[in-house]
């Protein structure tokens, strides 16, 4: 039998007033897979994610995760079946430490039977998951008990990623993880998700050309809303409507 996608976006269309953001999208997500979303600036990636997650109302189209059609479904509904993403500005609670953010996000997870939030970095049910995330990502452990405020900008993207993670995700939708990475915090940033993919398919948005065409099984490349070309990465590099839309401004691809 034909293995189901995680998931599926068939011709989704979002307006903005007269700008068309999302222009009959369709693209799937596969088992094991990462698939990357590239494109010029204001391309509507964002919005994609937005979209899927239930933030934002698309205009047509239908959205399927695991099956289900999730179209018209809350966001607190999408997570609880497995949905989570991260953001391009990072969502912090800056005066709490890393663990507690990643514990918050636990116990959101768990839903009731844990009553006051400011305690949940201290208890275990709380504090082992949260632990294991921040392993995960990669934040070194003498970080942990630190403010979010006192945190690098790198740290902080790997803090949300463990947030993320935090909710027992199906799939991941990453909003530019190396945003403002410098070059060895990219690399680290690229290791970690390289670990994530094998546990967790992956919808990653992302400039960082270097860290998309190593990591991503599949790309798509989106221009005005609109995906021009979808393929391995082998098939992108040497698709001339795409080169000459997008890569031949990026360095190096
Ligand atoms: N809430 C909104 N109201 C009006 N226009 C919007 C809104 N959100 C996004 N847009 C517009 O929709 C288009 C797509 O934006 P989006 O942020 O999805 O692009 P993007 O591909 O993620 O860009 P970037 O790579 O710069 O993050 C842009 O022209 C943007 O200005």
């Amino acid at each position: 039998m034909a293995e189901e996608p995680v998931l599926s976006v068939q011709r989704l269309v979002k307006r903005f007033g007269g700008l068309v953001a999302t222009d009959d999208l369709s693209l799937q997500v596969m088992p094991g897979e990462l698939h990357a979303l590239i494109g010029p600036n204001g391309a509507g990636k964002t919005t994609a994610i937005g979209q899927i997650m239930g933030e934002i109302t698309p205009d047509a189209g239908v959205i399927r995760f695991m099956g289900e059609d999730i179209t018209g479904m809350p966001t607190p509904a999408r997570v609880r079946r497995g949905l989570s993403r991260t953001f391009q500005i990072t969502q912090l609670l800056e005066d709490d430490t890393a663990e507690g953010n990643v514990a918050l996000a636990v116990q959101a997870r768990a839903g009731h039977g844990f009553r006051f939030w400011r305690d949940a970095a201290r208890d275990a049910r709380l504090r082992d998951p949260a632990r294991a995330a921040l392993a995960q990502v990669g934040l070194a452990e003498a970080r942990w008990d630190v403010p979010v405020a006192d945190l690098s900008h790198g740290e902080r993207k790997q803090l949300e990623l463990a947030v993320a993670l935090a909710t027992g995700p199906r799939l991941l939708l990453l909003d530019e993880p190396m945003a403002g990475l410098g070059a060895s915090e990219s690399l680290r940033m690229t290791e970690v998700l390289r670990a994530l993919k094998e546990r967790i398919p992956i919808l990653l948005v992302e400039h960082d050309m270097d860290a998309v065409f190593s990591l991503a099984d599949r790309i798509s490349v989106l221009v005005y809303g609109h995906c021009i070309a979808s393929g391995s990465p082998h098939q992108i590099r040497h698709d001339p409507q795409v080169r000459a839309a997008y890569l031949s401004e990026e360095e190096g691809v």
